[in-house]
């Protein structure tokens, strides 16, 4: 890292605060802030250096975008940098503290990580869930065959959303998306509104003034969700807490667990929280409102980020043809073309693998680290004051060619040969961190790294894909798609993906549906 003040100097000063703009009178640099954040940061940064500090209302902000300095906020400041900071429509949705994604880092904090680690999204969990993850894929496919046959063209993205919302909701609410009472329709449009409002710019967080006036109508908006959602959840509760009863007075006869392959008892979340609650020893105990407050945080995480990665990556694909060649190639040799791909095929993947990871590169869906400064740091010479909002513009990076050969050519080989090979997407190369890095990192990386080469893998077995523009009119061949982005929590893309998909394999074997 450069030292930008001498010894002396620092051993009689304060450390001063990073450079940044010039900042106006109470609103600092809000006025800097264009919706795509991630870009006018990365704007910014070009003019102010790669540490830079803004000024957001009365907010300390503070944004890199070297792997240096990364892995100084990430890993040596680690625990400077351990917490995140709530706002008002969090706060709001998410039952004021009981959120564990927003919590500081607490016993409560750490309680929840090592049940996550340990249940909720242990191995045991994720291998028992393999046949609803299978199920519902299937289904995918299934459906997307009969629009295949018939040409109907499907907005990829929306149907994406729908996949990866079916396959969290079975997981932890073991609600089936085949089900008759339209749960999951429910749960999904609650997740939408949820992820939107989270993404939502409100003025109120950084202007004290604007807090009590709620002049964009927010915090009525956060509360009429919060409602919705927690009349939601209720039932389900209720009606859960009446099965467990039930199986409770019929010891004797076979319970109504789900079983997995081998005669395993299948816990869902809701299960593993509820027993969790009940357990009078437990270290933490759990209330209604952590319960109803996890499950929110895990379905907000788990829905947006894992489609959007699948959307971005067929769209890279449709672009690359040489590329998406070389993937089926690649599944068709696993595969035999006898039989689908499955999540058993995985290691014999790598280029599927690669591509992945190229895609997170460029695409990913989260495309800043944020946590909050619980204590003053001093990073690179400069201070970073206790409160501050401390950013990792993990985009920002991917596109610099001082870090990336060629940064914006999508080449999944430079993950198999040459110098960016060995890079890995776990948290310690700091030039790629999708997943976030150490004790904050994502919790749901490995259920996301086993589901996602099955999607992809299928979508590019069973078809592929004509893009349309948008008339609805199919794009003639070597066009390619564009790549904007949509502001908000995470980056999808600007305009939906809509295709018709080509039967490559007719009939589909083995569907398990
Ligand atoms: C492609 C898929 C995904 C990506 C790219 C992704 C990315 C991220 C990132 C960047 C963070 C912040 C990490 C940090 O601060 O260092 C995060 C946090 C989190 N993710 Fe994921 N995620 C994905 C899927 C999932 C899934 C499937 C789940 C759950 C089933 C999940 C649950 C969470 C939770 C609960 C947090 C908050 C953790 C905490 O604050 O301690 N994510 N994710």
């Amino acid at each position: 890292l450069s030292k930008r003040k001498s010894n002396n100097n620092k051993s009689k000063q304060r450390p001063s605060l990073p450079p940044g703009p010039v900042a106006l009178p109470i609103i600092g640099h809000l006025h800097l802030l264009k919706p795509l954040i991630h870009q006018a940061l990365r704007d910014l940064q070009a003019k102010h250096g790669p540490l830079m500090h803004l000024k957001l209302g009365y907010a300390n902000m503070v944004v890199a975008n070297t792997p240096e300095l990364a892995k100084e906020l990430l890993k040596t400041h680690e625990l400077a940098f351990s917490s995140r900071k709530m706002n008002i429509a969090i706060n709001l949705v998410t039952y004021d503290n009981a959120t564990f994604a927003f919590a500081p880092y607490d016993t409560y904090w750490k309680f929840i990580k090592k049940l996550s680690t340990t249940e909720l999204l242990g191995a045991r969990t994720i291998r028992q869930f393999l046949p609803g993850r299978t199920r519902e894929i299937h289904c995918f496919i299934k459906d997307l065959m009969h629009r295949s046959m018939t040409r109907q063209s499907v907005n990829l993205t929306q149907e994406l959303l729908k996949l990866s919302n079916n396959i969290i909701s079975q997981m932890m609410l073991s609600i089936k998306s085949s089900g008759t009472d339209n749960q999951a329709a429910e749960a999904r449009n609650l997740v939408r509104e949820v992820t939107q409002m989270f993404g939502e710019f409100n003025v109120a967080d950084f202007i004290a003034i604007c807090k009590k006036l709620d002049v964009q109508g927010f915090k009525k908006r956060a509360m009429d969700l919060h409602k919705r959602y927690d009349a939601f959840l209720e039932r389900i509760i209720t009606a859960r807490e009446e099965l467990r009863r039930q199986r409770k007075a019929s010891a004797n006869k076979a319970d109504d667990y789900g079983e997995a392959a081998g005669g395993e008892k299948v816990r869902d979340f809701l299960d593993i929280l509820l027993d969790v609650a009940e357990d009078e020893n437990s270290e933490v105990s759990l209330t209604r409102n952590h319960i109803k407050s996890l499950i929110l945080d895990y379905f907000t995480a788990a829905t947006d980020t894992t489609a959007i990665t699948v959307e971005w990556t067929i769209s890279e694909l449709i672009n690359n043809p040489r590329v998406l060649k070389k993937a089926q190639e690649e599944v068709d040799r696993v595969t035999e073309k006898k039989r689908l791909i499955s999540e058993a095929d995985i290691p014999n993947l790598p280029y599927i693998h690669a591509i992945i990871k190229e895609n997170m590169r460029l695409h990913p869906p989260i495309t800043m680290i944020m946590r909050k400064g619980v204590q003053d740091s001093v990073v690179d010479g400069y201070l970073i004051p206790k409160g501050t909002l401390m950013c990792v513009n993990i985009w920002a990076m991917a596109r610099d060619p001082n870090i990336w050969e060629s940064p914006l050519e999508f080449r999944p080989e430079r993950f198999l040969e040459g110098k960016e090979s060995g890079l890995d997407i776990k948290g310690h190369h700091y030039e790629l961190l999708p997943f976030g890095s150490g004790r904050r990192g994502c919790p749901g990386q490995s259920l996301a790294m086993q589901e996602l080469p099955v999607v992809i893998g299928t979508l590019i077995q069973c078809f592929t894909w004509k893009p349309l523009d948008s008339q609805g009119k199919i794009m003639s061949d070597g066009s390619t798609i564009d790549m904007d982005e949509r502001a908000g929590l995470t980056a999808p893309r600007a305009n939906d993906l809509s295709c018709i998909p080509i039967a490559r394999l007719n009939p589909i074997p083995f569907l398990q549906v």
